[in-house]
């Protein structure tokens, strides 16, 4: 891939934020769909709005974007105005959207051309396939590509007019774990290279790979914004002991047997916060080896039977379940 030439084309300082998002709303009849979102993404960074369906992710990218005008606020892209300068904006971002319809009977190759050809400038071709592992593609029609290919050439035409922000939309939603991977490790390289990279997932694994911060969304709110490991920290526990309760598996836990069983796990050495999730219970601590053994002796001496045992390091997942109440999964 080529050095970028978009940075001649920014109104912003090199330090300047390359996106300002300054208190965005959304709302569709009675629901607010995005509410009152602000944050800036750095100049190289790889920021990740992380969050369950209907979060809020792709109503905010597309306000980004200049693809859907919001109720309220702004979003500038390099210094330019996404409402009011929405050409210019063009010109420095590459969009590669949730589900892209693309020609079925195109080549690879011609569907490159064809977009470059809409832009005054752009990459050349040939590396561009290169590095999104689609050379040997070149001459196959796209109705023969299979998912992951189909999203790297998704990429690869957000990426013709050699864009100084590229926007990725779940870029990995619905692939396998192979072709999940090759598109990390495409990201990755994007980054290295000095773009500016804006995606949305669900997926907190891959945030908490790919991502310099991460944006915390809910139900149209930032909820937390920070890197991925402040954010673990925030926890106070780094570790999570996890195990089932096979006897009580059946009893809801609002029961006053339930209730005990949960006030005595409260108590074990080292605990910060109990969960129940499910038939499964999670002990967070920031001292794992005194609350594994207090907590054997604890279960033994109360007559708690436990199955399944182990042991985790916290995830994003853990701090999304600890300022919501549900998991990224179930919201
Ligand atoms: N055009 C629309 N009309 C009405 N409601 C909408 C529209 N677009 C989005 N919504 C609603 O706004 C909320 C936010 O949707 P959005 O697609 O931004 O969420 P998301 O976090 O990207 O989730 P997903 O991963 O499912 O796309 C959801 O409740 C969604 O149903």
């Amino acid at each position: 891939m080529n050095e970028t030439r978009s940075g001649a084309q920014s109104r912003s300082d090199k330090d300047e934020p390359v996106i300002r998002v300054v208190g965005l709303v959304k709302r569709y009849g009675a629901l607010t769909a995005v509410d009152d979102v602000r944050f800036e993404v750095r100049r190289g960074e790889v920021f990740g709005l992380l969050g369950p369906n209907g979060a809020g992710k792709t109503t905010t990218l597309e306000m980004m974007e200049g693809l859907r005008r919001p109720d309220a606020g702004a979003a500038l892209v390099a210094g330019f105005d996404t409402q009011k300068e929405l050409k210019k904006v063009k010109q420095v971002i590459g969009v590669q959207l949730q589900s892209t319809s693309l020609f079925d009977m195109l080549k690879v190759g011609e569907i490159l051309r064809m977009y470059a050809s809409f832009y005054r400038y752009s990459v050349p071709i040939q590396p561009l396939l290169q590095d999104m592992i689609l050379e040997e593609k070149k001459n196959d029609r796209i109705k023969h590509l299979s998912g992951g290919q189909r999203q790297r050439l998704a990429i690869a035409l957000a990426l013709v007019n050699d864009p100084m922000v590229l926007f990725l939309d779940e870029p990995t939603t619905g692939l396998d774990p192979q072709a999940r991977r090759t598109l990390w490790d495409i990201v990755l390289k994007l980054k290295a290279r000095g773009k500016t990279i804006v995606l949305s997932t669900h997926y907190m694994d891959e945030a908490h790979v790919l991502c310099d911060r991460i944006c915390l969304m809910d139900r149209g709110k930032v909820i937390a914004l920070d890197t991925p490991d402040k954010l673990i920290s925030s926890l106070q526990s780094d570790g999570a002991l996890e195990f089932r309760l096979p006897l009580l598996e059946a009893v809801p836990s609002e029961s006053p047997e339930c209730g005990e069983a949960l006030r005595l796990m409260g108590e074990v050495s080292g605990v910060k916060r109990v969960e129940r999730n499910n038939e499964w219970y999670v002990l967070y601590t920031e001292r794992m080896q005194a609350t594994l053994t207090d907590w054997i002796a604890v279960a033994g001496a109360n007559g708690l039977v436990f199955a399944d045992l182990r042991t985790r390091s916290a995830t994003l997942e853990d701090v999304f379940i600890q300022m919501t109440g549900r998991s990224l999964r179930e919201s």
